[in-house]
């Protein structure tokens, strides 16, 4: 049986071998895409900085706060814990970890409404794999267990879809799927 691990090397290298002038078309595509989401203004988003050859969200996360989202980005805090911190803009960015780059200390803290999530892998179920930290399993673990039900979309490139994806005891279901082809729902009890 295919493991975590090798659907995740597989799916990266499928990714990582998208042409950066697509990549981009792709990611505007996502920005037109994520005009389906509805939110009223005030809604805290959170988005993420590209790395490796993620899709980048700075044109949908901009046309988002042009319609009243309150942005945030993730920053890791240790091996383990990620925390959203409010994306002000222009505010200076730094070095939050992994690679990453986000908010300083100064940012207020903020609980996200709705959570953009960067997948290496999902399935037509709204099972994900992101790059198997967990941080993102636990940030949604400990907002949930805030009572907080934030809306789950994942955000990848449709040939990241794979048949189907091993779910283990942690894995919360995504509510959406967003890529380049549109955003599409996920039929889900809550
Ligand atoms: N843009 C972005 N920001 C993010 C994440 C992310 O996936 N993408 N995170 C998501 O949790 C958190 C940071 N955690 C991360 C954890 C691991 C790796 C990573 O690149 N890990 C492996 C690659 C995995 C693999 O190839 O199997 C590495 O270091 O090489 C990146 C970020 C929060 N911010
Ligand atoms: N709620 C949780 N509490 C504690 N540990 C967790 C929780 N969720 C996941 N983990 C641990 O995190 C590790 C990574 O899990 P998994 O392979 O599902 O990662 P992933 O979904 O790729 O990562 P991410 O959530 O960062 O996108 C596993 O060892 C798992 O046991």
């Amino acid at each position: 049986m295919e493991t975590k691990a090798d659907i995740r090397k597989a799916m990266l290298a499928r990714r990582n071998a998208i042409a950066v002038e697509d990549r981009i078309e792709m990611s505007l595509a996502m920005a037109d895409a994520g005009e389906a989401l509805d939110f009223v203004p005030g809604t805290v988003i959170s988005g993420y900085m590209p790395i490796r050859s993620e899709p980048d969200l700075r044109p949908l996360m901009a046309r988002l706060r042009e319609r009243g989202a309150r942005l945030c980005l993730p920053v890791v805090l240790d091996a383990e814990t990620i925390a959203f911190r409010d994306f002000v803009r222009e505010a200076a960015q730094v070095d939050t970890g992994f690679g990453t780059t986000g908010p300083g200390e100064g940012a207020e803290v903020l609980d996200p409404d709705i959570v953009l999530l960067p997948l290496s892998a999902f399935d037509g179920a709204g099972n994900r794999l992101g790059y198997g930290a967990g941080h993102y399993d636990r940030a949604i673990a400990r907002l949930l267990a805030r009572g907080r039900k934030p809306v789950l979309i994942g955000t990848a490139f449709s040939l990241q879809q794979v048949e189907h994806l091993p779910a283990e005891a942690h894995d919360v279901p995504l509510d959406f799927i967003l890529t380049e082809g549109g955003l599409k729902p996920f039929a889900k009890p809550r």
